[in-house]
């Protein structure tokens, strides 16, 4: 069985894959202090609490935090006595590797996206990816990855609000009843929300129009559906991509 960990800048998702289905997806926020033993513990706590029959053979990273790779490496070493993959460095291989500038260390996490985009929906793609940022990343008809846009997270831009501005409050993004808001925080709301589809919807339409080919756009993140409330222009959500894209590109690298 095939552990998958997408460590992302808030929070670290961790997916067994047997080969068929996802047995069960455990989410932690991200510590780059967290040591393998505090991996193996929380891990290990939570599979007999779901009682599920594990016996992992092989792990596979994608983390956009750099520091938190090692004590990964050591879990994986020390408790499943494998040597992870980890994506992004020479001994993990792509399916199709990325056009872009020479020298440019593309998150991971965008390389994850593309890998399981362009296997379930081939080329000519957009992949919206609400996180810590929100990440566009176009993938080629080929299936490289060829760029994108990255802009601030949901949460991140609510955040910034709070912290630059003394009376403004610390809120959840919703979508508002009004484009109007009477309140602050409806006005906040508004502001956050409104902004955010616009942001998606103008970026893509831009993509799409450099981009020349028309081009199917794939969400995901847990914010993505609320978007899609505000007619935000994705043709698809699925909220299981990078985890699928963590098995693309571990099964591609088995196969070499
Ligand atoms: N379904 C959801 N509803 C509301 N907020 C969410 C949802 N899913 C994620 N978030 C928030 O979005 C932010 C980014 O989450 P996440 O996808 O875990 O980011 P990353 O991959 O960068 O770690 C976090 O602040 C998280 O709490
Ligand atoms: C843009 C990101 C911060 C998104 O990370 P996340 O929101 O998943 O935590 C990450 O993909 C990253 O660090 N990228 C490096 C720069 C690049 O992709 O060009
Ligand atoms: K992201």
């Amino acid at each position: 069985m095939l552990l998958a960990i997408d460590c992302g800048n808030t929070n670290t998702v961790f997916s067994i894959w047997d080969g068929q289905e996802f047995l069960c997806t455990l989410r932690t926020s991200t510590h780059h202090a967290r040591t393998a033993d505090a991996y193996f513990t929380w891990y290990y706590t939570l599979v007999k609490h779901y009682g599920i029959e594990v016996d992992i053979t092989d792990v596979i990273i994608s983390s956009t935090v750099p520091r938190v790779v090692f004590n990964l490496r050591v879990f994986s070493d020390r408790f499943f006595g494998c040597r992870p993959l980890v994506v992004g460095k020479p001994e993990c291989r792509l399916p199709v590797e990325p056009r872009v500038d020479a020298g440019t260390q593309v998150g991971p996490d965008r390389l994850v996206n593309t890998a399981g985009a362009f296997d379930r929906h081939g080329g000519n793609l957009i992949v919206v990816d609400f996180g810590t940022a929100t990440t566009f990343d176009v993938v080629a008809h080929d299936g490289a990855y060829v760029g994108g846009a990255i802009a601030p997270g949901v949460n991140l831009s609510l955040e910034a609000l709070h912290t630059a501005a003394a009376a403004l409050p610390h809120i959840d993004v919703a979508k508002p009843d009004r484009v109007i808001g009477t309140n602050t925080v409806d006005c906040m709301r508004s502001g956050v929300f409104w902004g955010y589809v616009g942001l998606i919807n103008g970026i893509c339409d831009r993509i799409k129009e450099e981009y020349g080919h028309p081009m199917k756009v794939v969400s995901t993140g847990g914010l993505a559906p609320l978007f899609q409330q505000g007619h935000a222009v994705f043709d698809v959500f699925e909220d299981d991509l990078t985890m699928h894209g963590l098995t693309v590109i571990h099964d591609y690298n088995k196969e070499g």
